[in-house]
């Protein structure tokens, strides 16, 4: 998800990302460099491999989408496993609040089983990519993730 507009103004057309990008956002004194990473099936196995060393991890799943809940959780406690990953702290974004038939976030916080992971800061918002609904929220918690930690 472009989480982060470049400037421009929220399009339904999106692009799916092909392996991944790379982005640089700013907040305060902070430059973040955030690595979006495509979520389709064959690209998947990539990431473990970019998320090593970061300082946290955001997952963003599609709250309209209730269909497809399941395979998130799946995928999601699978990349929580990995041991190359413990610890680093997970935001799960809820995204698409914008829509009228959707999961609340207690919802997701139950269907992702979030209370099953262990070992790590878990944390879930709401957001709306679209209308920009908590999106400084999102920024906030990613600005105190990297102030607390250096890695
Ligand atoms: N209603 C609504 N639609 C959204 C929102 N965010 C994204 N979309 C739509 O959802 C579709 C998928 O958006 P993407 O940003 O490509 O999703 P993605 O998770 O990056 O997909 P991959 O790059 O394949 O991992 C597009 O058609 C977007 O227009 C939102 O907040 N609200
Ligand atoms: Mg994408």
């Amino acid at each position: 998800m472009g989480l982060v507009k470049q400037g421009g103004d929220f399009t339904y057309d999106t692009i799916p990302t092909i392996g991944f990008n790379m982005k640089r956002v700013q907040k305060n004194n902070v430059s973040i460099k955030c690595w979006d990473i495509g979520g389709q099936p064959r690209f998947r196995p990539m990431w473990e491999r970019y998320c090593r060393g970061v300082n946290a991890i955001l997952f963003v799943v599609d709250i309209a989408d209730i269909e497809k809940l399941q395979a998130a959780r799946e995928e999601l406690h699978s990349i929580m496993q990995q041991e190359s990953l413990e610890g680093i702290p997970l935001l799960v974004l809820g995204n698409k609040s914008d829509l009228e038939v959707k999961v609340s976030v207690d919802e997701l916080i139950d269907a992702l089983d979030l209370k099953g992971i262990d070992h790590r800061e878990v944390s879930c918002y709401g957001i709306s990519a679209k209308e920009e609904t908590n999106l400084e929220a999102v920024l906030s918690w990613l600005v105190k993730r990297a102030n607390e930690l250096q890695r």
